[in-house]
């Protein structure tokens, strides 16, 4: 008798922060454990699921709460943070993406980043929203730390060949599609910066491409970010780290937020791949280039008209 089985659903990897404190602290077994697992992982998918209750269920819920004030604000309000620096400002109407808005916020470990942008949103002050962002920054700007480190530390790699980052963070909103059907959200990309933590809430929506070209659907926990490499961190490793590419498909009746944090090197950056991480298998695969400037052509009509993933290669592949 033949027996139909589900083909298995491939799933990112979960990693535990949590369960075992001391595996946070530098020179342990157990960072060393978690710095291999995130190592394979980042290769292998690109991303993973990181439990971390260091940042509490209270904080995430602030900061959702003030993301979704600062949508409820009137339009004119909204456009007021326009920027032409790229991935700043005030997105809406993007095309082919209608239930999309964006709000992207620079330097966003900075209280005085964090104020004037809330100034701006409310001239008679919010310091709810000022402080739940601010809150969730300073927690995010720890987990992105240990990750890169834990990544160092698997290459065997030094303290001073980690990249000094501030934070751009980008709280989004994804209209539920009028008849609740599956739809786009978000078109697929890659991150271009070095990494991304990702909080959602609630509402699920991100979905993964598996090296095997499989789209994996990502319900993480309640307690969960997920983590994806971006192109520059891709870039830096020699190609060893992997770029995920996701998008966001909405479904259902509810509206969706997100939060993102991407980690972005200081003006000046330049990326060049460590020494240790140049061999026969993995032979140089990118000229040194200046991080911003990869940005900026990233959000160039040249770029645009390149997949996502093929920009950092048309940009300095060699
Ligand atoms: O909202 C999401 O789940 C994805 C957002 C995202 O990929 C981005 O902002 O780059
Ligand atoms: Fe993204």
């Amino acid at each position: 008798m033949g027996s139909f089985s589900k083909p298995d659903l491939i799933q990112i990897p979960i990693i535990d922060f949590s369960k075992e404190p001391k595996a946070l602290v530098r020179g342990t077994e157990g960072w060393h454990l978690l710095s291999q697992r995130v190592r394979e992982a980042c290769e292998t998918y690109g991303c993973f699921e990181v439990v971390y209750a260091k940042i509490s269920a209270h904080q995430r819920a602030e900061m959702f709460s003030a993301i979704e004030s600062l949508f409820d604000l009137p339009l004119e309000t909204k456009r007021k943070t326009f920027s032409t620096n790229p991935y700043v400002g005030y997105a809406i109407d993007v095309p082919h993406i209608p239930l999309y808005e964006s709000f992207g916020i620079e330097d966003a470990s900075s209280v005085d980043s964090i104020k004037h942008f809330t100034d701006l949103m409310w001239p008679t002050g919010n310091d709810h929203f000022s402080q739940s962002i601010s809150s969730m920054v300073g927690g995010l700007e720890e987990l992105d730390y240990i990750i890169r480190r834990m990544i160092l530390d698997s290459y065997s790699l030094l303290a001073e060949d980690i990249i000094p980052c501030k934070y751009l963070v980008r709280g989004t909103k994804y209209k539920a599609p009028s008849m609740g059907d599956y739809s786009m959200g978000l078109y697929a990309h890659t991150d271009k910066y070095l990494l991304t933590i990702l909080a959602e809430e609630q509402v699920r929506g991100l979905e993964v491409l598996s090296k095997d070209g499989q789209w994996i659907p990502l319900s993480p926990s309640p307690n969960s970010f997920v983590v994806l490499v971006g192109d520059l961190f891709m870039a830096w490793s020699n190609g060893r780290l992997r770029s995920a590419k996701h998008r966001a498909m909405i479904q259902g009746f509810k509206d969706r937020f997100s939060f993102v944090s991407f980690a972005v090197p200081t003006e000046g950056t330049v990326i060049q791949a460590p020494q240790k991480l140049v061999d026969q298998q993995y032979p140089r695969a990118f000229k040194d280039f200046d991080s911003m400037n990869f940005i900026r052509f990233s959000y160039s009509e040249e770029a645009r008209g390149l997949d996502s993933d093929k920009q950092v290669y048309a940009y300095a592949g060699i």
